[in-house]
């Protein structure tokens, strides 16, 4: 029987849950659970006792030479103790499966399951601890370069609003601050003293969300499908710019940046001209994910994704996130 062609399928857990079996020899009763259906979707595998999580990427979203990048990174985390959810080769000893979607060819990776839970609020002490656990990764990444994505003002600045144009009347009061706000951003990013920044690997998602927390302060962070090269202080930049946007008490939202960046100091310094863009790099991060949001809109956010979300994104997130450190 032929199909009429498809841009995104969701793949039968089922028949996922016999393939996966068969490629990693689990023994006994395998099962396999969709836990979201992102840009990539992720399941929840379980054999026996043991569970892991089974990344499915979107068709084209990253090549083969990416996610090769993304483990090599991985693993050199892993090989230095660091916590972090880590690739898992299958039978044959190897990480990436092809799996033949209504799409195309789709990819595969096994993911080690992060112990603990997701929790939105946490306290001061576990975001010193967050610090310290990026600095040490910072610490193996610095100069660490990777076959991927470099974090330029294009692709963060230029890239990311040229999507948002498809969405965003040109005329709007939203689109006028945007573009006003891009050519800041892109004079900003001109000024940095690149010698006085420390560059390498970033991860750009570490957040609450892609980290699990056990009950004795384990933290695991997961989820470095964004990884690239860039200035490392871009992951410190984005974890304070989501500490702001989900913590709504000032003073706590403050105590816990301070917390956070302490935990990072004790392992290795911050430096002056990092801690001076940092709220500049937050912003630019805020257009990045904006443009991600709207370049993945076919497959990923068209169930939220419209104008009234981007103009209260824009004046709730962006705007308020710009004055508040009083750029521009
Ligand atoms: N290694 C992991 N260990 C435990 N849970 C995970 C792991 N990776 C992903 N998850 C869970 O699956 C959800 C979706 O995975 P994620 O890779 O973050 O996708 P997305 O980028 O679309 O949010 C996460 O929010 C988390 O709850
Ligand atoms: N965290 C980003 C988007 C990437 O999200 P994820 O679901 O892949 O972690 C945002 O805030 O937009």
């Amino acid at each position: 029987m032929s199909h009429f062609p498809v841009i995104s399928s969701n793949l039968s857990t089922v028949h996922l849950a016999s393939f996966l079996k068969e490629k990693y020899c689990f023994s006994g009763n395998t099962q396999c659970n969709l836990l979201k259906t992102g840009i990539n979707h992720t399941y929840l595998v379980q054999s026996g006792v043991e569970k892991f999580i089974f990344r499915v990427y979107s068709l084209n979203w990253r090549t083969e030479v990416e996610i090769l990048e993304e483990i090599r990174l991985l693993n050199t985390l892993k090989a230095q103790e660091i916590s972090i959810s880590h690739p898992i080769f299958d039978k044959n000893k190897n990480y990436i499966q092809s799996i033949n979607a209504p799409e195309g060819e789709r990819l595969g990776l096994m993911f080690s399951f992060a112990k603990g839970e997701k929790l939105l609020n946490f306290s001061e002490e576990t975001h010193f601890k967050v610090g310290q656990l990026m600095a040490q990764i910072h610490q193996i990444t610095l100069q660490f370069n990777l076959e991927r994505v470099q974090y330029s003002p294009q692709i963060l600045l230029i890239d990311s609003l040229n999507y948002i144009e498809n969405f965003l009347p040109n005329d709007s009061e939203e689109m006028d601050f945007m573009k006003k706000t891009q050519q800041y951003l892109i004079d900003e990013f001109s000024k940095i003293d690149v010698n006085l920044v420390r560059k390498g690997a970033v991860h750009l998602d570490i957040w609450f969300d892609n980290l699990n927390i056990t009950k004795d302060n384990k933290i695991t962070i997961f989820d470095f499908d964004f990884c690239g090269n860039g200035l490392l202080c871009m992951d410190i930049a984005y974890y304070i710019l989501q500490l702001n946007s989900t913590e709504k008490d000032e003073a706590v939202c403050q105590s816990k940046i301070k917390n956070f960046l302490n935990g990072y100091e004790s392992i290795t310094k911050i430096t002056d001209e990092e801690k001076r863009i940092i709220p500049m790099l937050g912003v630019s991060l805020y257009f990045f994910y904006l443009g991600i949001q709207c370049q993945r809109f076919d497959n990923w956010s068209n169930t939220f994704l419209n104008e009234t979300y981007l103009k209260r994104f824009i004046n709730l997130l962006v705007k308020r996130y710009f004055e508040l450190n009083k750029l521009g």
